[in-house]
């Protein structure tokens, strides 16, 4: 039986097929702001993206989100991270409602979807599959999405094109040149930072999370396009409230760049 996010095969059954999931550095985590610690550590060396355009990016429906995969040399460092860690692929979690949807929660709050960019540590390993079991392998950015009025442009090249990746194992490749840069919110001063896992089997606790305090904002035309993405072939159910929810923080401390 595979995982999934339905009653018989979601999120409190995962710990039977990867007992990690009853681990100590779990993800996500609701994020409490003022129990945060703020570490002028994070400051003094700021986060860097560089980020380089993509000329084909291949957008897939692996059946539980939809997915794009990255060849390009893109690339972060500084902030919580040594070393320099490159892209891998971006993908989002997102809910039946704007009511839900959020992996991360800020204050026990929910948003309406979270966008996640994986990166693996290209300094010490040589491939994300390397990676992706070593305690510094992975850094991920979540960010929050939020409705407004206006659809959100960077993912617009992505929304007009999710019916033809309706299926599952459907896969397209979006022409002009794509730099991911444009999915980051504005301001990627100000996040929050802890050490955690991937919030999907394996949960490798792997992942230095970055979550960033600016959501992105999307319309509510375009969280409809990714609801209506389908888990299977034609007829399948939608892909929706693809999350995990909140894990406890435990022992760990969660570190602010911003007061
Ligand atoms: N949702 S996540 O970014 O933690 C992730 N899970 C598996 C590969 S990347
Ligand atoms: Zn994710």
């Amino acid at each position: 039986a595979t995982w999934g996010y339905g009653n018989d095969n979601g999120p409190a059954t995962w710990v039977k097929s990867f007992p990690v999931a009853a681990g100590t550095r779990q993800s996500p985590i609701d994020i409490v702001p003022t129990a945060a610690k703020c570490d002028t550590k994070l400051t003094e060396n700021p986060l860097t993206v560089n980020y380089s355009p993509e000329p084909a990016m291949e957008l897939c429906n692996p059946g539980l989100s939809v997915k794009a995969n990255i060849k390009s040399k893109s690339v972060i460092k500084g902030g919580p991270l040594e070393g320099e860690y490159k892209l891998e692929q971006f993908h989002l979690h997102w809910g039946s409602a704007d009511k839900q949807g959020s992996e991360h929660t800020l204050n026990g709050k929910m948003f309406p979807a979270e966008l996640h960019l994986v990166h693996y540590n290209a300094t010490k390993y040589s491939s994300f599959g390397e990676a992706v079991d070593k305690p510094d392998g992975l850094a991920v950015f979540g960010i929050f999405l939020k409705i407004s009025d206006k659809p959100h442009q960077g993912l617009k090249s992505l929304t007009d094109v999710l019916s033809e990746v309706q299926y599952k194992d459907k896969s397209i490749n979006i022409k002009q040149e794509y730099n991911p840069v444009c999915l980051l919110p504005d301001n990627i001063n100000k996040y929050w930072t802890y050490l955690g896992s991937l919030t999907t089997p394996p949960l490798c606790e792997s992942v230095t999370w970055i979550v960033f305090e600016e959501p992105i904002e999307v319309s509510e035309d375009q969280m409809k396009a990714f609801r209506a993405l389908c888990c299977g072939e034609c007829g399948s159910a939608p892909i929706v409230d693809n999350y995990r929810p909140p894990l406890p923080l435990g022992n760990r401390q969660l570190r602010a760049s911003f007061q």
